[in-house]
């Protein structure tokens, strides 16, 4: 519905790589030509290591805007009165510091990068001054807001009239990506262990934000705190010249639950993952399968194009099929800003989509699978 007055949001950015360029960038297209009309996103100030690299980026990303300010340190983003919340798009090691500051020392909304921090322990500590201060806190998980994924999702539980799957009874799912490892610098992110380097954190969110869509937030999985889900996982690391950290992850998550009142079939479903940091991914990249029908989804799935499903009868033949294709304009990370936006417009402190539990759902899974792994001492700031 149009609104005479939409909401303005104003962002400030913290750190200039490529993912806070792209993200920028789809934070200035008007959101009308999306045909989203109650709020809009301004961005206000970027904040860098260094003051040319902020002014830089304002010039070639943002187009030169003399209204942004540049900081040459990211302390002044969180101080700045005209700064509602804070993007943060640092390597995954140096999502809790800034986090934690612009939280609790600026009283800023916080949308942190995926992985949202190096480990379980630290993202609760995040939560507590998030809470305290009444603040909207979330990890960008990009992926969750896309149309596509809320058309599957729809299908997946259910509720979609035109299908009728019955549960799901698997998921594999693979995000890999060939990151040249031979050649790139050994201080590149993908690599330092100082960083965060390797495949699971950076490339494991995806496989598992696909699996908490189908299986953990289905309605008939009944979740008494993790007790019916266990986690198994594998890493092949890379040789200690080329850090150490994992190159080819593997994790395997069973999700068992009793029946309940509204659903009488016992709920029990496998998810198979892995990602790798030395090869291509998977297409597609996610499969789904229930009693009655499967669901794929394209690679790359942190932000796929198209899915196909299929319905069978008892016979296992094929009764429906369909394809869905998607467009965005942009890259697509508009999605999870604008429900930032909605949410601090109305006093949420959390989404509903991709709120406080499924980040903390994640890094316990993370931590799970990193039991054979140890980060550099004093990478981890709280354990
Ligand atoms: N949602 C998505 O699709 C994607 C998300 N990501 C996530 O975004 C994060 C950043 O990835 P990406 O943009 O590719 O990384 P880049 O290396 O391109 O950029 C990271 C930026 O962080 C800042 N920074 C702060 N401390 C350090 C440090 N010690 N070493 C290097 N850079 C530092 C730098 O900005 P400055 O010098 O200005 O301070 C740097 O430009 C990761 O956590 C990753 O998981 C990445 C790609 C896609
Ligand atoms: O989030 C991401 O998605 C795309 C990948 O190429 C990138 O490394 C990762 O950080």
């Amino acid at each position: 519905m149009a609104s005479i007055h939409p909401m303005v949001l104003r962002w400030g950015i913290i750190s200039t790589g490529s993912i806070a360029a792209q993200f920028s960038t789809d934070l200035l297209i008007d959101p009308k030509t999306r045909n989203v009309h109650d709020i809009t996103h301004k961005i206000t100030a970027v904040g860098s290591r260094t003051l040319p690299k902020a002014q830089e980026f304002i010039d070639t990303v943002l187009g030169g805007d003399k209204s942004i300010k540049a900081y040459g340190d990211y302390e002044e983003i969180w101080k700045d009165d005209e700064v509602d919340v804070i993007y943060i798009g640092t390597p995954h090691t140096h999502h809790y510091s800034p986090s934690y500051s612009a939280l609790n020392f600026g009283k800023k909304h916080v949308l942190c990068e995926k992985p949202v921090t190096s480990n379980l322990a630290e993202l609760q500590y995040l939560i507590k001054p998030a809470k305290l201060n009444g603040l909207f806190f979330m990890e960008a998980m990009w992926t969750r807001f896309l149309p596509l994924s809320l058309e599957v999702k729809k299908i997946s539980d259910g509720l979609d009239g035109d299908w009728d799957l019955g549960l799901p009874l698997s998921v594999h799912a693979d995000l890999s990506g060939d990151f040249n490892i031979h050649n790139i610098p050994k201080t590149h992110r993908i690599l330092d262990p100082v960083l965060g380097g390797g495949a699971l954190l950076d490339l494991g969110p995806y496989p598992l934000v696909w699996t908490i869509m189908a299986l953990y937030e289905h309605p008939a999985f009944v979740n008494t705190n993790n007790d019916g889900i266990s986690v198994k996982g594998s890493m092949l690391k890379t040789l200690p010249s080329l850090g150490g950290v994992d190159c080819n992850t593997s994790f395997v998550l069973n999700f068992q639950s009793k029946p309940s009142s509204s659903t009488p079939s016992r709920f029990a479903a496998q998810a198979t993952l892995s990602c790798s940091i030395n090869t291509e991914s998977l297409d597609p990249g996610v499969t789904i399968r229930y009693e009655r029908g499967m669901i794929k989804v394209a690679a790359p799935i942190y932000v796929p194009k198209s899915f196909s499903v299929v319905q069978y009868d008892g016979e296992k033949k094929i009764v429906k099929e369909e394809k869905r294709e998607f467009e965005y304009v942009g890259r697509g990370m508009h999605y999870q800003a604008d429900e930032v936006a909605r949410c601090i417009r109305d006093g949420k402190t959390e989404s509903s989509l991709w709120g406080h539990e499924k980040s903390l759902f994640e890094m316990w899974v993370f931590d799970e699978v990193c039991r054979e792994y140890e980060f550099p001492p004093g990478v981890e700031k709280v354990t």
